[in-house]
């Protein structure tokens, strides 16, 4: 409070006077700052961090949908042993899949009311419970609109007379005589799903190797509070659409590898004819081995051997592409990755940093051997074509604004440091320097400097130099030595096609990866980042966390989470499990392990979940409440400067409206 001796400066004067107009007497300041006290002692809201999900749409809409045990465990809770565990499982997979198993239930030809009766009993008892940690006007925002009046009936019945319960149980009544309980259950479901997680973070890789990033990102963009931290797969397929042709090349490159045409063709209405009918003209007579698809079971071998066909022609493409901006930018200092210059067309070698090598495939019938970098006629018409296509596919488009205005660098959010890859350091642990634009910059600054750039890059003047030279520099960012998203010293993509000795495959990377494991790096690039580097932790992505080989995702004396634990299909041999995700609720952090995910039909027939394992991290035994979180620290300035508006009220400063 402040004593009558209380002066303002102008300033503060003009902005109070401001305030004023918004909150116009004693009585409105006084009700707001009673609401934002009490909002202040509710319990902090659920975190979930998912991380490389690579187009692995059906694993991660289940993670979503359980909230990664998040609805498991509020059902254990508020039930425990008054229900059979598979009552539990059977209520987790209607809030889980409510549509699909009403259906299953109809089909069973029983008569539903009773189960209806409990069912819609139950699922109002869990949305007391998720709804409890809110405002009743946040709560108000999520609710469907078309049973808005009943459910806040229902959520605020507290069934202490018998008045209310007979009321409560007359609208269930109602619900179910009126045949609305399939479609009030649904509201639930959805309902209790949207308030068990307050706010979603993605730390990066959302596209490549899975066959549905597209759907992904539609989930994403309808999601209701969540912010994405790109990874280097991101930064690729937003370069690409920013028209980088090298960008355009890798992105198409990984499609092909992976058979993951579908993504191309039908979700983002890119053309691929041009390519096709090139690579099937250019390749017809070459089995092209070494790029046979990945994950292909499916397919037949028609389609098989013209993917084969489309990815070698993209690969020869990417190079030429890549070598333009790497001539063009020697400050990226990656003349090393300069290789189709270095191949002997007569031995059939290549020499690589001063030793010859095998090549195991020599047909390429679009390089001149005088000059190799240059686009052919028909190569040129293909990549102009392609590029018309990104640049004006209408979804792609729509799905890079969201990572976009989504997305960033890295996130601070409630004490932790969020970013993909890492922060380039020296082999001495200190940050590493680096020359970015002309200018030299490390930690922090290098990655909101590059932030800046990746903005740039999509956002200025079409056809505009300015344009080109950060469009080149997110080229960089996916496979640059200094990319915080990438930070190999090279990626080896020419080698692993064309080499069979796997010594030149090794990606070797920034001294960062190993240095994280020490809790003394992890607090000193907290502290950089302006964090508390005692209580806060960094949690990353990028790095499949080999559990197999015993490897934890935890780090730095519990400093630092790795949560890429591979959705990704094609990672789960190395990693041996299906991925990590993080959940920090009002009780402290939980690691989360996955079991691989079938299908959605064996998750609802089944009742299957995929939650192998949970490891509470860092409990507490007081809740954490909002008045400990970032919202917390803003509402309560706003309640300090709401307390100086009353001052000036109760003092003559500013007259009531
Ligand atoms: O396993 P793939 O699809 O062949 O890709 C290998 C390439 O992917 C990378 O690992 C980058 O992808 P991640 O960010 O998923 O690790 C490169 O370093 C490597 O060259
Ligand atoms: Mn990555």
């Amino acid at each position: 409070m402040y004593s009558t001796e209380q002066s303002f400066t102008q300033e503060e004067m003009k902005y109070l006077k401001l305030l004023a107009n918004q909150y116009k007497n004693i009585n409105s300041a006084a009700t707001e700052v009673m609401n934002l006290k009490a909002i202040l002692n509710l319990p902090k809201g659920t975190e979930h961090f998912v991380s490389d999900i690579h187009g692995e749409a059906e694993s991660f809409s289940h993670v979503l949908r359980n909230a990664s045990g998040v609805i498991k465990n509020h059902i254990s809770a508020i039930f425990g042993a008054s229900l059979l565990e598979s009552e539990k499982k059977a209520l987790a997979t209607l809030i889980y899949y409510p549509e699909k198993k009403l259906e299953m239930m109809t089909e069973q030809d029983e008569d539903l009311n009773d189960w209806y009766k409990i069912t819609l009993h139950r699922l109002v008892r869990i949305c007391k419970v998720v709804s409890s940690k809110y405002t009743r006007s946040k709560v108000r925002k999520a609710l469907p609109k078309e049973f808005t009046y009943i459910i806040e009936e229902l959520l605020h019945e507290d069934s202490i007379s018998r008045d209310k319960e007979m009321y409560y149980n007359e609208i269930i009544r109602t619900i179910i005589d009126l045949d609305q309980a399939d479609r009030f259950i649904i509201a639930l479901a959805n309902l209790i799903q949207r308030l068990a997680i307050d706010q979603l973070h993605v730390i990066g890789d959302i596209y490549d190797r899975g066959p549905n990033a597209a759907a992904i990102m539609d989930i994403l963009a309808q999601y209701h509070s969540v912010d994405i931290q790109w990874g280097n797969h991101d930064i690729a397929w937003m370069g690409a659409a920013a028209g980088c042709q090298a960008l355009i090349c890798n992105v198409l490159r990984i499609q092909t590898r992976y058979a993951n045409l579908d993504t191309i063709e039908e979700d983002y209405g890119i053309n691929l004819i041009p390519l096709a009918t090139f690579a099937m003209e250019k390749y017809a007579n070459d089995p092209c081995t070494q790029f046979a698809p990945k994950g292909t079971e499916e397919l037949n071998d028609k389609d098989f051997n013209m993917i084969a066909k489309m990815h070698k022609a993209i690969s020869v493409l990417q190079w030429k592409m890549e070598a333009q901006i790497i001539k063009r930018h020697p400050e990226f200092k990656m003349e090393n990755r300069l290789l189709l210059d270095k191949i002997n067309f007569e031995k059939g070698t290549i020499q690589i940093e001063g030793k010859e090598y095998q090549m195991n495939d020599m047909n390429f019938p679009t390089i001149d051997v005088k000059d190799p970098y240059k686009l052919t006629a028909d190569e040129q018409f293909v990549m102009d074509k392609i590029k018309s296509s990104f640049i004006n596919s209408q979804k792609l488009q729509e799905h890079t604004r969201v990572l976009y205005s989504k997305g960033s660098m890295y996130t601070i959010f409630n004490s932790n440091l969020l970013f993909h890859g890492g922060i380039p350091m020296n082999e001495d642990g200190t940050i590493k320097t680096v020359r970015f634009r002309g200018k030299k910059y490390s930690g922090k600054e290098y990655l909101d400097e590059v932030e800046r750039t990746v903005r740039e890059g999509y956002f200025s003047k079409p056809h505009s130099e300015n344009k080109r030279e950060c469009m080149d520099i997110i080229w960089y960012l996916w496979c640059g030595e200094d990319s915080p998203l990438f930070g190999k010293k090279k990626m080896t993509t020419f080698e692993r096609y064309f080499i069979d000795d796997k010594t030149t495959h090794k990606e070797v990377s920034n001294p960062y990866y190993s240095l994280r494991n020490e809790e003394s790096v992890c607090k000193m690039v907290l502290s950089a980042f302006g964090l508390d580097p005692d209580t806060s932790h960094i949690i990353n992505g990028h790095v499949p966390v080999k559990v197999s080989k015993g490897e934890s995702p935890i780090k730095a004396n519990g400093r630092l989470f790795v949560i890429d634990g591979g959705f990704a299909k094609a990672y789960q041999k190395v990693t041996g499990i299906a991925g990590y995700t993080l959940i920090y609720n009002s009780h402290g952090l939980v690691l989360v392990s996955h079991e691989p995910f079938v299908s959605k039909e064996v998750a609802i027939v089944q009742e299957k979940d995929i939650l192998s394992s949970t490891v509470a991290l860092q409990y507490t035994q007081d809740r954490i409440r909002v008045r400990d979180t970032d919202i917390g620290k803003k509402l309560l300035e706003s309640i300090e400067e709401l307390e100086k508006l009353l001052y000036t009220y109760k003092n003559g400063l500013i007259k009531e409206q």
